[in-house]
């Protein structure tokens, strides 16, 4: 589904990855892992398009990816630290347009279930971002993720500002998602998100002399 080929992710003249190569398959659940600083989220970011690589590619579908194209914008859905709102609407305002941009059917049944299965009371939808708490906003967030089709999902600590039943919860929706046949590769510290049985880790490692490397367990 995605395929990364030997792509250095890092800043020009400062903090760098070594080359990683990774073939995120249908259906599959791939863990990036790390210390503080590892790496994780420039790897994300410079995947999803948003950063340039300093070398190597992404290709989506064994095409080269085209980040701002119709092709990646219908399969990829990414959530990376971003938390952008259009002012004047409510949180279920963002989601039925987003809902509508990707032609999602029956878009009020389908923002009902995905928020009853975060622990969102719909009642909340209702109401301006900014008066929502910070785990309301992220699971907002995630619906908006979540409600509509993607091939591959990014998503960077997606489990952020989440109470321990919502991250259980999340867990449930991303293993359903990959069962379905979603590819999904995620960064996050919290153990709890995942289920050890379906995924697979890549662990950015510091080695002895200092130098960065990927171990996958
Ligand atoms: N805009 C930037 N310019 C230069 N260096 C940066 C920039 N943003 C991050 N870095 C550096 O890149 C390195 C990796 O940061 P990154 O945010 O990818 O780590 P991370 O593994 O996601 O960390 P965390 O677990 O704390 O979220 C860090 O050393 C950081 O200082």
């Amino acid at each position: 589904m995605l395929t990364v080929t030997g792509l250095v992710a890092g800043y020009p003249a400062g903090f760098a990855l070594p080359p990683v190569h990774l073939d995120l398959a249908a259906g599959s659940i791939v863990r990036l892992a790390g210390a503080n600083g590892a790496g994780k989220s420039t790897l994300l970011q410079t995947i999803a398009g948003r950063q340039a690589p300093l070398a190597g590619r992404v290709l989506l579908g064994g095409e080269p990816a085209e980040p701002t194209g119709p092709v990646w914008k219908r399969q990829v859905a990414a959530l990376l630290g971003d938390d952008a709102w259009l002012t004047g609407l409510t949180a279920g305002e963002h989601l039925r347009l987003l809902a509508c941009a990707h032609r999602v059917p029956a878009p009020e049944a389908a923002i009902t279930a995905v928020c009853r299965a975060l622990h969102l009371p719909v009642r909340f939808l209702e109401d301006y971002p900014e008066a929502l708490s910070s785990g309301q906003r992220r699971k907002v967030l995630l619906s908006a993720v979540l409600i509509r089709p993607a091939g591959v999902l990014l998503l960077d600590e997606p489990e952020q500002n989440l109470d321990a039943t919502s991250v259980q919860a999340l867990r449930g929706l991303l293993t359903d998602r990959a069962q379905s046949g979603t590819a999904i590769l995620l960064a996050t510290h919290d153990d709890a998100l995942i289920d050890p049985e379906r995924t697979t880790t890549v662990q950015i490692c510091e080695h002895l002399d200092g130098t960065l490397g990927f171990d996958a367990a």
